[in-house]
Order: C-alpha cells, then sequence, then structure tokens
C-alpha cells in the first residue's frame, strides 16, 4: 500500500455528505495542511464554520480553489460542468481535480473540456453513502471498507492517478480504476436501478387509494422500510444521476422489466418451480457476497459487460 500522501490545500467544492465526510476523514488523517470549503448560503457556511472541522468555508468556488493542490467537486452531478467552467482559469498548474459524482461518462464529458493543461483530472465515485444530506449528515467512517472507483482519462499522468489513489485508500476504501462506461454499466444495475424500484414502489403503495398512509407507515416491516430508507434520498442527486446515466440505466431496466415479466407470469401461471427456482438462485447470490465479507462493498467490479446482469 503507498504512503498516504500529503496535500498543503484540500478545496472541497460542496459540504454535504460526501464533502463533509470526506473532510473529517482527511483531518482525522492528516492529509492536507488546509482544507478549505464552498457553501453557497450563508447558513450553511454560518454552519460548516461552527462545526470547526474544515480550515475556511468560503462563498465563491473560484476563491476556495486559489493555489489548492487537491480540488474535489463534491455536488450533484449536473452542477459539475458549469462548476468545471467556473473554476477552470484559477486552478493551480499541477493540481488535480476531481469529483465524487454516481455517474462517470458524464463528468467526463462536461467537465474536462473546461479543465486546462497542466491540471490532473482524475474523476473519482466513492461507492459509499446514506440517505443523508447536507452539513451535518457526513461522517469520517464512511468510506472504510468501501470501494472507490477511479476512472481518469486516457493519457493522465500515472503520478496524479496514484496520488489520489493513496488519498482514497488513507481515507479507508479500496482502490478500483475502470473506464467510465464499464462504470457506468456497473453501477446502474448495483445502485441506480434499486434506487429506481425504491422510488417506484414507495410511490406506488403511497398512491394505493385502499392502503391509506397510516397504514403503509404501520405495516412497513422490513422490505418495505429498507425501501423508504432509499427513496428518502436526496431527490436533486438523483434526478441527475438518471438523467446523466440514461443509456445504461434504460439498458439496464429493459432487462429487468423482461425478468420481472417472467415472474409476473410464473404467478400467474402457479408455476411454483419456477419461483422457487428463481429464489434459491438469488438467496445463493447474497450468501456467495456476506461469505467473501462483501455484503458492505460493491460486487465484482472487474467483470467485463458481456457477464453483467445476464444468467444463463
Ligand atoms: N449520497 C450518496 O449516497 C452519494 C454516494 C456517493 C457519491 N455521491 C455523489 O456525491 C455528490 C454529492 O452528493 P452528496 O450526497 O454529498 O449531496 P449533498 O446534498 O449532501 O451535498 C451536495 C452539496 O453540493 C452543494 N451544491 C449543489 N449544487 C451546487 C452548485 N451548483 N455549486 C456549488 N455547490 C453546489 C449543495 O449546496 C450541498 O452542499 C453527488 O454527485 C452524488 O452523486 C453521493
Ligand atoms: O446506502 C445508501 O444509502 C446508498 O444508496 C449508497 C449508494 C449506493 O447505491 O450504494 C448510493 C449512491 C452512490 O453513488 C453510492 C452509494
Amino acid at each position: 500500500m503507498s504512503a498516504a500522501p500529503h496535500f498543503n490545500k484540500i478545496a472541497l467544492i460542496g459540504f454535504g455528505l460526501i464533502g463533509g465526510s470526506i473532510a473529517r476523514a482527511a483531518r482525522e488523517q492528516g492529509l492536507a495542511g488546509e482544507i478549505v470549503t464552498t457553501a453557497r448560503s450563508a447558513r450553511t457556511r454560518a454552519r460548516v464554520a461552527e462545526l470547526g472541522i474544515v480550515d475556511r468555508v468560503v462563498e465563491t468556488n473560484v476563491e476556495a480553489v486559489k493555489d489548492a493542490d487537491l480540488v474535489i467537486l463534491c455536488i450533484p452531478v449536473g452542477a459539475c460542468g458549469p462548476v468545471a467552467q467556473e473554476i477552470a482559469a484559477h486552478l493551480k498548474p499541477g493540481a488535480i481535480v476531481s469529483d465524487v459524482g454516481s455517474v462517470k461518462g458524464a463528468i467526463v464529458r462536461d467537465m474536462a473540456p473546461h479543465l486546462p493543461e497542466g491540471v490532473h483530472f482524475v474523476p473519482a465515485h466513492p461507492v459509499a453513502g446514506t440517505e443523508h444530506s447536507g452539513p451535518d449528515s457526513g461522517f469520517a467512517e464512511l468510506f472504510i471498507n468501501r470501494w472507490c472507483i477511479l476512472t481518469p482519462p486516457a493519457g493522465v499522468d500515472p503520478g496524479a492517478i496514484e496520488r489520489l489513489r493513496a488519498f482514497w485508500t488513507a481515507l479507508g476504501a479500496r482502490v478500483e480504476i475502470m473506464t467510465p462506461d464499464h462504470h457506468d454499466l456497473v453501477l446502474a444495475i448495483t445502485s441506480h436501478l434499486p434506487h429506481l424500484i425504491a422510488y417506484t414502489i414507495v410511490g406506488t403503495a403511497d398512491e394505493l387509494a385502499q392502503v391509506t398512509s397510516s397504514e403503509v407507515i404501520k405495516f412497513s416491516a422490513g422490505g418495505f422500510r429498507d425501501f423508504t430508507r432509499i427513496a428518502a434520498s436526496d431527490p436533486t442527486m438523483w434526478r441527475d444521476v438518471f438523467l446523466a446515466n440514461k443509456d445504461a440505466v434504460l439498458e439496464m431496466l429493459g432487462t429487468f422489466n423482461e425478468d420481472l415479466s417472467k415472474l409476473t407470469r410464473a404467478i400467474r401461471r402457479n408455476d411454483g418451480e419456477a419461483l422457487f427456482e428463481h429464489f434459491t438462485r438469488t438467496r445463493a447470490i447474497r450468501r456467495g457476497i456476506v461469505e467473501i465479507g462483501q455484503d458492505s462493498a460493491a460486487p465484482d467490479f472487474g467483470r467485463p459487460h458481456a457477464h453483467l446482469g445476464k444468467k444463463a
């Protein structure tokens, strides 16, 4: 494992769940001489200052990135392009510019054209989170034993990639490198589709005329309760994720709908054997994940596209 890196100044654009967690963990690990963050409203700036986790909280992104040797955009995916444009002329030559967005193809497409030569662009996605957002929601342990995926464009300085890898490793994460397209396909099935399903089922339950909302809450044991947690996730973040990863999500949704139709047909035809066989197979998948200690982490990111999602 490479030694923990030290940055003279880290600029975190946005101080919500992820920005706040990075700040807390980076400070605990002593990875920065100075950590500066931005918050758009005076109220949030006051709260961030009160929390005392960063050295400075400033009003503008331009001020934050001045002289920073690591800049991380911790804002919704749809905001990353405009912010890259805004800060581009103010970046320190040699700085590493990264992000934490849940989609990677759109980030590369929207940010890369604005960034000047001489800065190192290494997009990242820590695959760790909760349904909470805002400055109070972060915690230093969020990334421990979770994956962080880096998707550096071709030609990026390997030294910059290694420094960012060492940074995330020091925050407790396991780092994997892949292409943006592959990332987006994998995350479409492991993260984006599950969120879409949760948003759907909670909305459907709410709309059922014969089930009052008090009954939905009263009887929300186990499964449904888990869905409500996921469906409480930030609407801005998830709107941006689905719009930015449209193609991969639609591809996975097509496969999912086919599989759902098969199970629907099995129920309609009283095909207990088909249901039993399916549930037995999915139970084995879960047990396999738990056995190899991946129940708190993402599945095998090394697999090529063709092996994703489709079974024999
Ligand atoms: N929440 C998760 O579980 C999770 C996990 C991994 C990655 N991510 C990614 O991390 C990023 C941030 O998510 P979060 O959960 O920390 O969200 P959050 O809502 O907790 O924080 C986002 C912050 O960005 C700020 N912001 C929004 N638009 C901005 C703009 N145009 N300019 C400057 N600041 C702006 C908000 O004020 C807020 O402080 C997203 O891209 C998301 O896809 C989220
Ligand atoms: O546990 C949760 O609340 C999450 O949804 C975290 C989760 C995920 O789907 O695993 C959500 C989005 C991120 O990009 C990464 C992690």
